[in-house]
């Protein structure tokens, strides 16, 4: 009964703990920093608040304090995940409590405390403000981890004045699209493996045509390309038989994704409840060791090779990798840690981009037609594209765009307000948790009319002054925190959407279902798309 009653109360009262992949959701305890209060702003949380509630402390004016802000009440939110569950519908969630409680409110998840904002303003707002080494979440239990077993931080988990070294070091290399597109060679020849296996998976099927699950083959393709720019290497995951060591990252991967479901549940379970329910954790350390032994192997190899051709008098020239060991700009450990968090961000994120992708190509086969004829048109029916092919194709960027404004694999995402923000009307001080909820402000019309529609033209630019960018859409973030893998996975998409409808038409099948999207962290399709890739004449 004690434990009990002490579980009840964690669950009840607001506590720091740990974060997702990204940021979603991590808790974050309301720091008061009371000298900027205004008068009558009360910084801390009272429980659920009610819509319209009067101003703290009577006054008619001034920003009003979290107490006033609306949002699900505890046990109902604690009964939406665990009952109903909620982890799989958290995009829903935020449409959902969006309706109910407005575009800004506050939720606690067991001892988390979250305001989240869905108004593309307010994001615009909170993300403008930011200095010059933004928090996205508390990532304690990665801290932890890290600790436990002596490694460095890398750029999701680190943050202050290591973040920013790190960050300014591997922004020089891949954060521009000129930086990447010197990849183009190497992601082509990935290409050209992914398209020799969809012939031979389109020879094992019934109707020759049809593949049974294209999220597992994108998940390949995207694997075996980032880790050809991250590590300079290939893996063979595209082949008939993937490497053992592969075969062996593959798994904690996949233990790490289906972590994320069971650390945001241990996100909710206070430490010292960890020997009465040791399963998340010890899996958490044990899918991180993998992900590190893994990069570690691929790192040592390349940087054997570099010694080799340096004791040789030979001059070494070469991508990311060979340019973090010869620059010396960080340490090995920070290297490890860098190369396996990019490995972990850039994988899944665009896969699953690729994979709905795929799939809203085969629903939309009027999109398709004129995407494809933009190809032959500009590129040609034959010719293998780089980098440099992209802008002639502005239909393939603006389908990326909306691919991932239907679908954005991080449907939400965090920040830790760095002082006190008055956002919305409401005071939110230094050090609260705020999770910017993307997916649900794409899918508002004033945002993005007839913002359920798949239109990828809506993204086009109708003359040089104009703007398309939107913050109703940002699914790679925004601002000196933003997705630094950014480029690399918009040239891996991009190259591959050309080739591909250049190979195929890309057709649904007697067995392709309507998938409903699902998170787990991540915006997963909710099962195996199938589609057919049938010959081009
Ligand atoms: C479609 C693919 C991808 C999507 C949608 C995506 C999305 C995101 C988002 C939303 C963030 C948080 C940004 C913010 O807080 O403002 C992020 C951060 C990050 N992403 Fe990506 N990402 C993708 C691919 C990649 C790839 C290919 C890599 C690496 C090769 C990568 C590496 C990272 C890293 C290291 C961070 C943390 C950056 C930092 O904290 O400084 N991502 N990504």
């Amino acid at each position: 009964m004690a434990l009990l009653a002490r579980i009840l109360r964690a669950w009840l009262r607001p506590v720091p703990e740990q974060g997702g992949l990204l940021g979603g959701g991590a808790p974050r305890r309301p720091q008061p920093s009371g000298a900027r209060l205004p008068a009558g702003a009360r910084a801390e949380d009272n429980g659920a608040g009610r819509p319209g509630a009067q101003p703290a402390g009577g006054q008619a004016e001034g920003p009003r304090s979290l107490a006033a802000m609306p949002g699900p009440r505890t046990l109902a939110n604690l009964a939406e995940f665990f009952c109903r569950d909620g982890f799989s519908r958290i995009h829903e969630i935020q449409q959902k409590h969006t309706r109910e409680y407005g575009k800004i409110f506050k939720s606690h998840f067991g001892p988390q405390f979250v305001v989240s904002i869905a108004d593309r303003d307010m994001v615009a707002q909170v993300l403008r403000a930011e200095g010059a080494a933004p928090q996205r979440a508390n990532m304690e239990s990665w801290r932890e981890y890290r600790d436990l077993r002596g490694r460095a931080a890398g750029l999701i988990s680190a943050e202050g004045e290591q973040w920013l070294k790190m960050r300014s070091v591997l922004r020089q290399r891949i954060l521009k699209p000129k930086d990447v597109a010197i990849y183009s060679g190497e992601v082509n020849q990935v290409i050209n493996d992914l398209i020799k296996r969809i012939y031979l998976l389109r020879s094992q099927a019934e109707d020759g045509e049809t593949v049974t699950n294209v999220n597992d083959l994108f998940f390949k393709y995207s694997m075996e390309g980032v880790a050809t720019i991250l590590y300079e290497s290939r893996l063979g995951c595209l082949e008939n038989n993937v490497p053992q060591l592969t075969v062996e990252y593959i798994e904690a991967l996949e233990l790490m994704f289906s972590m994320f479901k069971t650390s945001m549940y241990a996100g909710a379970i206070p430490r010292w409840l960890r020997p009465f329910i040791p399963k998340p954790w010890r899996e958490f350390c044990r899918s991180w060791d993998g992900l590190f032994k893994f990069s570690q192997i691929h790192v040592d190899n390349k940087l054997r090779d570099i010694q080799y051709q340096m004791d040789r008098g030979q001059r070494v020239s070469g991508g990311l990798l060979t340019y973090l060991f010869l620059s010396q700009a960080l340490t090995l450990q920070e290297i490890y840690a860098n190369v396996t968090e990019m490995l972990l961000a850039g994988v899944d994120t665009t896969s699953f981009t690729l994979s709905w992708t795929v799939y809203l190509l085969a629903r939309h086969p009027e999109v398709q037609q004129t995407v494809y004829q933009e190809i032959v048109r500009n590129l040609g029916e034959r010719h293998v594209p780089t980098a440099a092919d992209v802008p002639k194709v502005p239909l393939v960027r603006a389908l990326l765009k909306e691919t991932l404004r239907l679908f954005p694999v991080l449907p939400g995402n965090g920040r830790v307000t760095q002082e006190d923000l008055v956002i919305g009307g409401y005071l939110i001080p230094k050090g609260t948790q705020l999770a910017l909820c993307h997916y649900a402000t794409s899918y508002q019309d004033e945002n993005f009319p007839r913002a359920k529609e798949f239109r990828p033209e809506r993204w086009l630019r109708k003359g040089d002054l104009d703007r398309v960018d939107n913050f109703g859409s940002i699914p790679f973030g925004h601002g000196v925190r933003s997705c630094i893998g950014r480029r690399i996975a918009e040239l891996e998409i991009h190259l591959v959407v050309i080739q591909l409808l250049q190979h195929f038409e890309i057709k649904t099948s007697s067995q392709t279902k309507a998938v409903h999207a699902k998170t787990h962290g991540l915006l997963t399709p909710g099962g195996p798309i199938h589609v057919r890739f049938v010959n081009r004449k």
